[in-house]
């Protein structure tokens, strides 16, 4: 197998081209091998192999799940039992699953599946070309130089609220695909349905913490909330020993909603002194995050997860992960309990400068970019 390890400019073929800009400023443009097209010929460039060793997962374990009918229960006792489950599962794991939640998810896969079947070139041609410097678009994400470990990955970002953004970094193009015709309805009305499950459970994790159910839900203004809808493609992968999936990284957002389908057992979250592989039951279970926007909200009460994605050797896996953020101008700090005995651990910062300076950092070995936010 090891044999099958090549060099990257032979891939000339089919790329995405990744913009960033280097230590000195300057704009930088590097060519990067689609993994599915090398997927499709068993190759793996030396590119791919990840810089750090990929020591084996020591547990496999399922995350808290959280019943959404249970947390709208009138049955005061069922509530306030769950109410009290979703607040350990966010303190200590950072993330749980949600089940109950009334979302239909069939379209939205089947979308995510008909634009990742299509030929490299109908892909390219659906979606238009633009700079990725701001990972939006099809590409990669957190490229920043010409030599870095490559992730074993093919994305696919949008921008799926405020409804009528225009975004400049993208020159006026759309980075919603034409191809399938049906998708940018069926992932907006995915975004639009998910997003009053996430309204929800802002309050229910507000209350859950004894604070006023509005504290989080107040920030996400309805009209100027961003909504970042990020569809990954991991392709099956020669050498899932060597390389990741998806580096290290912990979310910039409030909360983020997280749909996988394909392989399992892929996801894996830092726990205590080593890396637990999540383990997701195949029903209708999403999976939700706490963001770093929430950790400092929280006053790092709610913990955001630092995350991983491990790749697989036979069996490829598509996950859509949909950042929920409040309005990018608009500032964020602790919300405290009242109890003046209370550290405050981080400052008021703006949201579009924190995910400014996530990005320009990204990406790092350990979750530093909160520290932008804590206080001296
Ligand atoms: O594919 C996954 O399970 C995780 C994706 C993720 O963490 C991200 O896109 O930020
Ligand atoms: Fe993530």
């Amino acid at each position: 197998m090891i044999n099958s390890i090549m060099s990257m400019n032979k891939f000339g073929q089919y790329f995405h081209e990744a913009t960033f800009t280097d230590q000195y400023g300057e704009l930088k443009t590097t060519k990067i091998p689609v993994v599915q097209e090398l997927a499709r010929t068993n190759q793996f460039p030396s590119s791919f192999i990840a810089s750090s060793s990929l020591a084996a997962a020591t547990r496999l374990e399922t995350p808290p799940v959280i019943d959404i009918a249970k947390l709208h229960s009138c049955d005061g006792y069922s509530r306030t039992v769950e109410l009290q489950r979703l607040a350990e599962a966010a303190k200590e794991w950072g993330l749980f699953l949600i089940k109950n939640h009334g979302l239909v998810l069939d379209d939205a896969k089947d979308v995510i599946k008909g634009f990742f079947g299509l030929s490299f070139e109908e892909k390219k041609a659906s979606v238009g070309s633009y700079k990725s410097v701001d990972n939006m678009g099809y590409g990669k994400n957190f490229v920043k130089s010409e030599d870095q470990p490559l992730d074993w990955i093919d994305r696919l970002t949008m921008k799926a609220a405020p409804a009528l953004f225009v975004d400049q970094s993208t020159n006026g193009l759309s980075v919603w695909p034409n191809k399938p015709p049906n998708f940018r309805q069926a992932i907006e009305k995915y975004v639009e349905d998910s997003r009053k499950v996430l309204d929800g459970l802002l309050q229910d994790l507000a209350e859950s913490l004894s604070l006023d159910k509005n504290v989080f839900l107040q920030h996400f203004e309805p009209r100027q909330s961003e909504i970042k809808v990020r569809v990954n493609y991991y392709p099956p992968c020669p050498r899932p020993d060597l390389a990741i999936g998806l580096m290290p990284h912990s979310d910039a957002s409030g909360l983020t909603l997280l749909l996988e389908f394909g392989a399992t057992r892929a996801l894996q979250v830092y726990k205590g002194s080593g890396w637990v592989t999540l383990e997701w039951p195949n029903d209708n279970s999403l999976l939700v995050n706490i963001g770093d926007l929430l950790e400092i909200m929280s006053n790092g009460v709610l913990k955001s997860m630092w995350h991983q994605v491990r790749t697989q050797l036979d069996v490829e896996r598509f996950s859509l992960a949909y950042f929920y953020n409040p309005p990018p101008h608009s500032a964020i700090g602790p919300v405290v309990g009242g109890s003046s005995l209370e550290e405050i651990m981080y400052k008021k910062v703006v949201v579009e400068d924190y995910v400014s300076n996530y990005y320009k950092i990204s990406p790092t070995t350990s979750k530093v970019a909160i520290l932008y936010a804590k206080r001296p």
